[in-house]
């Protein structure tokens, strides 16, 4: 039996392809390749197309004898969701709803999915437990709320179990150096700060010094793609067992500010890396940190890679290999 991914041609579902693979798992892809790359497929079988063409989703299921599902594929960011919510609500939300449709006329009852950190908004404490209060900040993760109770009303109804698996920032690249991270545009801190490092950029920009940390900058908390790649083997693992849908944080439980991670990418690449102060970016809550207490105790999971620099450096290690990420 195979596992779908879907999204596997992203940056985190392709980490996750090259760890199913590497576990001899069956897998199967289904993207569009509007933000991934057919290069960060190491292997499984591809089909180009869109979640929401329901035509090639029945198609896929007919074809394949899919076991469980891993959902990666949505538009991601907190910036474009603030300016075209349209497009959030018909990807992240109705294309979770056509997904969750050829999973049912399939009969497919296993889900692990992308949440996100920004389901919280602005938390109420720090570390954020999966318990707290959800307030998004921002419409990405509001859609991102919306398909985790889609989801709960899918295994009321219908007994379709799933795990959400709520990230916090994502950073790093996998240890061969054949994949990494490639957004166009590109939008998230560590590749920014990298791309500047490299001098493709002339500076970064930091959005807003008036936020009340330490050094006035948003404090986020980097986790390493591969151990996020491996927590979602986890919960494939545990919906196997048979055990009851869930939620997990998955962080470090340490939190950088962005200066802080200017600073390690500068120790980390020896270069210099001039910074602009903008203003704040909408939608962005001050502080962002991880309690994965429940994910270590239930999942088993133990993120390897903890250490900033360590992230920073393994992401260098790309970068600097591929200047031009995957090329046109
Ligand atoms: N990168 C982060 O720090 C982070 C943090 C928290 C949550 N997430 C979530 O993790 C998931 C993956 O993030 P990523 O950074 O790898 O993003 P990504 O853009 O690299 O990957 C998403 C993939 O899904 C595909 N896709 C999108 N919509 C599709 C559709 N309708 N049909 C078919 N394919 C489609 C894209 O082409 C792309 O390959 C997303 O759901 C995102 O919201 C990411
Ligand atoms: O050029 C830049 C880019 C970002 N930032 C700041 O750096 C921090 C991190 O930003 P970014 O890398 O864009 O990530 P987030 O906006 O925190 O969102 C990421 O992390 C979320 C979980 O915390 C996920 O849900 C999202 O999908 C993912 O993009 C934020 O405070 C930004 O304001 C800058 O100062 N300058």
């Amino acid at each position: 039996m195979a596992i779908l991914v879907t999204g596997g041609a992203g940056y985190i579902g392709s980490h996750t392809v090259a760890e199913l693979l590497d576990r001899g798992e069956e897998v199967v892809v289904i993207d569009n390749l509007l933000t991934g790359h057919r290069e960060a497929l190491l292997g499984g079988k591809l089909y180009e197309g869109d979640l929401r063409d329901k035509e090639l989703m029945a198609k896929l299921f007919s074809e394949n004898n899919i076991e469980a599902v891993i959902h990666f594929a949505a538009s991601s960011l907190v910036g474009e969701s603030m300016k075209d919510p349209v497009k959030y609500y018909d990807n992240n939300v109705y294309g979770t709803q056509c997904l969750l449709e050829a999973m049912q006329h399939a009969g497919v009852d296993k889900i692990v999915f992308s949440s996100t950190a920004a389901t919280y908004g602005e938390p109420e404490k720090v570390p954020i437990e999966e318990s707290d209060r959800t307030e998004p900040a921002n419409v990405y993760g509001e859609t991102k709320l919306t398909m985790e109770r889609m989801m709960a009303w899918f295994d009321k109804v219908l007994g379709i179990k799933y795990v959400a698996l709520r990230y916090f920032n994502a950073a790093g690249a996998h240890a061969s150096g054949k994949i990494g991270e490639d957004h166009r545009p590109e939008s998230h801190l560590v590749p920014l700060v990298l791309q500047t490092a490299l001098g493709q950029r002339e500076s970064i920009a930091v959005f807003g010094d008036d936020y009340p940390t330490e050094d006035g900058t948003c404090v986020r908390d980097y986790i390493h793609v591969s151990d996020l790649a491996d927590a979602h083997i986890r919960a494939v693992t545990y919906l196997r067992s048979g055990s009851a849908s869930n939620v997990f944080n998955l962080g470090n439980g340490l939190g950088f500010s962005v200066k802080q991670v200017i600073e390690s990418a500068r120790k980390v690449t020896g270069r210099d890396i001039p910074v602009v102060i903008q203003e704040r970016r909408a939608g962005d809550p001050a502080v962002l940190v991880a309690s994965s207490a429940k994910a270590r105790s239930v999942l088993g999971w133990n993120p390897q890679k903890a250490d900033i620099e360590e992230i920073i450096q393994s992401a260098w290690n790309w970068h600097s290999a591929n200047p031009q990420g995957y090329g046109e």
